[in-house]
């Protein structure tokens, strides 16, 4: 199931994105999603609904109950994988909560016509059935679904980290030609998980930190970091290891840093309310903000210490070798 309106049911305009969402870049995910669905609306207008007025109303076909529906519709449509992915309304399926930790699944089945639901292990009656939502991050499962699993129960959780190039680096055009060429940009966001990070944002590094002298390798670097090249090379240049390790360290950091500002301010922020039911949506908002602000800070934190780990690693070996070395120069003395 994929919903890319439902987030927007939850935060409704640009402004409660910008305070709620404001340390993750799943706001920039919501924005994205936001204008996808006012773009879909506006070419429907132009070309369907505005030279049908007697057949599409503007007091019903309008941006906000079409925004509405879509939310609606796509947060409760299935996918049938035996069906190419085809998706389909399935009344009672609709019932279903999301679990992070079941395997069950609906799909069509051909010998009774029907959709049929297979459960992972045997329930007792009585017993809540959930169903899995698909591999999805916390701020994914947010924007669609409009919930945030618990802290550190989604296996499949990630946060996003944005890696930029250096506008004072000598070769500043060159990166920025060499990532153009495969699609990407001087400023891009990769996905990081409890157990990683991608070859892309390590490749993306590389590029970011390596010397005029590296001018050669700087296609190959742009093109591991777009994925565009086919099969995954998984590249080293052990020359800037340390530097491009600290780089993706003093970014973490960055963020981790604009997180824990939200996660304190979030403490005495200005709910600024007229009634008590807005004063319950602003709580609510601002809980699934937190909530998802920790899981991704979590993330991050994670992140440092691998990073962390590995550059004391480096730099060990560098002193082990440096000592090796001095000690055999005595040695010769
Ligand atoms: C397909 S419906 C599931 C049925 C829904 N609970 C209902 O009563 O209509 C999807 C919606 O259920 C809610 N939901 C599903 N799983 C959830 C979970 N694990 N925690 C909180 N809310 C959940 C979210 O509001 C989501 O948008």
């Amino acid at each position: 199931m994929s919903s890319p309106t439902a987030s927007l049911r939850r935060f409704r305009t640009r402004s409660e994105l910008d305070r709620y969402l404001e340390a993750s870049q799943i706001r920039e995910r919501a924005i994205e999603r936001s204008n996808d669905v006012i773009g879909t609306y506006n070419d429907l207008k132009l070309r369907i609904f505005s030279k049908h007025p007697e057949l599409f109303p503007e007091e019903i076909y309008n941006m906000e109950t079409f925004r509405w529906s879509f939310g609606i519709l796509f947060s409760r449509l299935v996918r049938l994988p035996s069906m190419d992915g085809k998706v389909a309304l399935v009344p009672w399926a609709d019932m279903l909560n999301h679990s992070c930790e079941v395997e069950t699944y609906l799909d069509y089945d051909k010998s009774s016509e029907g959709i049929v639901f297979t459960t992972d292990r045997q329930y007792q009656p009585g017993e809540q059935v959930f169903i899995s939502y698909g591999k999805k991050s916390n701020g994914e499962l947010l924007l669609s679904y409009g919930f945030v699993p618990k802290e550190g129960t989604n296996p499949s959780d990630s946060a996003e980290l944005s890696l930029s190039l250096k506008k004072s680096d000598k070769c500043y055009k060159e990166k920025l030609d060499a990532l153009k060429k495969y699609g990407l940009s001087g400023s891009q966001c990769f996905p990081l998980q409890v157990t990683g990070w991608p070859v892309e944002m390590m490749a993306y590094a590389y590029l970011v930190v390596s010397p005029p002298s590296m001018l050669q390798q700087f296609d190959e670097m742009a093109a591991v970091a777009s994925n565009k090249t086919g099969a995954k090379k998984n590249i080293r240049y052990p020359e800037i290891d340390e530097q491009a390790f600290q780089f993706i360290l003093d970014t973490c950091e960055a963020s981790i840093a604009k997180y824990t500002k939200f996660l304190q301010a979030s403490g005495s922020m200005d709910l600024d309310v007229t009634s008590p039911k807005q004063l319950n949506r602003r709580l609510f908002l601002k809980q699934l903000a937190v909530d998802l602000c920790n899981s991704e800070r979590r993330i991050l934190y994670r992140t440092q210490y691998i990073l962390r780990r590995r550059l004391r690693d480096i730099r060990s070996g560098e002193l082990k070798a440096l000592r090796l070395f001095d000690g055999v120069r005595n040695w010769f003395k």
